[in-house]
């Protein structure tokens, strides 16, 4: 058995490689994730992420590389590696005809009577109280995932994996899944989620690796990704894109102006650049029907470090497992 210290990451990873056949899946990848923070592991399909938390939770081993938590691993302490680790891969998975209560308190037979009963205090914090009493077959997909997380919390955990915790929700589902994660973090838990949203994990995560086909695309703070982000993009429909084009070639060497892949134009440059072009045009009597961000900066640079494409999200129907 190894002895933890508080000193030891949450989560260390080093040098994990993973194949199925010819394809590798995850590639030599390396992270840390330090304990109290929230981590998120970015990517568009078929990155890597989900690979790389099977691992991590030892229901597949990595050809080569190491995996500890707490200090524990895999080859040295078998399934202690998890103590203090709760969470889940893809979907967490529930008897529909049970109630959230019912579902809950079978999990915590099945993980031993030892646990303290803290139902209650769980369904408070991820915000089904009043709801528990309902059978789960009648639950949105948001309560579903939320209550996936009490399902989690009820083992007391020290860190939270969460598996793209916020796909398939509607916008309302994704607020309140970040709400929950900010409150869960902000009470000390450490948490590692992974997402192929760049909004989802830009609020919420202090750390970030963005994966691309197995490999990290980049690794650092939220803050660093800014410093590297590229002007905002802005669409641009106008009563005479030409006029509009030729006005930017002509005057504005820091905006670029180019076609729209789906009609209109679309201007690239500083925030200020941008302004001054854009009052010329008025200037010039150029009508000017809309002018609107085609995505944030972030969003851009994950584009330009990834093979995502903006209309590449797709919502997955995988088999749900807690
Ligand atoms: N059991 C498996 N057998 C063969 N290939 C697999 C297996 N599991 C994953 N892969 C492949 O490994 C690559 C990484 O998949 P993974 O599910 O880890 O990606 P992901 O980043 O989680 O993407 P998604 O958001 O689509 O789940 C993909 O090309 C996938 O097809």
């Amino acid at each position: 058995m190894t002895l933890t210290t508080d000193a030891d990451p949450a989560v260390d990873v080093v040098g994990v490689t993973k194949r199925y056949g010819p394809l590798v899946a995850v590639d030599d990848v390396s992270l840390r994730v330090a304990p109290g923070e929230v981590y998120g592991i970015l990517g568009p399909n078929g990155a890597g992420k989900t690979t790389l938390l099977r691992m991590l939770f030892g229901l597949i081993r990595p050809d080569s590389g190491t995996i500890a938590v707490f200090g524990r691993s895999w080859s040295r302490d078998d399934v202690r590696t998890l103590d203090g680790v709760a969470g889940f891969i893809e979907s967490p998975k529930f008897y529909p005809y049970l109630t959230g209560r019912q579902n809950l308190e079978g999990l915590r037979l099945l993980d031993g009577s030892g646990l303290p009963d803290r139902l209650e205090e769980v369904l408070d914090v991820v915000d089904l109280t009043g709801r528990e009493d309902d059978k789960v077959g009648g639950y949105s997909y948001g309560m579903r995932q939320r209550l996936g997380v009490a399902a989690s919390l009820l083992r007391s955990p020290r860190l939270l994996v969460l598996d793209e915790p916020a796909n398939g929700l509607d916008p309302g589902g994704i607020r309140d899944m970040r709400a929950l994660v900010k409150r869960l973090a902000d009470g000390g838990l450490t948490v590692l989620l992974s997402s192929h949203h760049m909004d989802e994990v830009e609020e919420i995560c202090d750390n970030v690796t963005i994966m691309n086909r197995g490999s990290v695309a980049f690794h650092g703070t939220i803050d660093d990704l800014r410093a590297m982000a590229p002007d905002p993009g802005h669409l641009l429909r106008t009563g005479d894109d030409r006029q509009a084009v030729a006005i930017g070639r002509a005057r504005h060497p820091g905006v670029v102006v180019e076609p729209a892949p789906d009609g209109g134009l679309v201007a690239t440059g500083s925030e200020r650049d941008l302004s001054a072009y854009v009052a010329d045009l008025v200037r010039a009597e150029v009508p000017l029907l809309a002018f609107t961000p085609t995505r944030t900066p972030l969003e851009a640079l994950f584009f330009m470090l990834t093979d995502a494409r903006p209309d590449d999200v797709r919502l997955r129907g995988k088999e749900a497992v807690r």
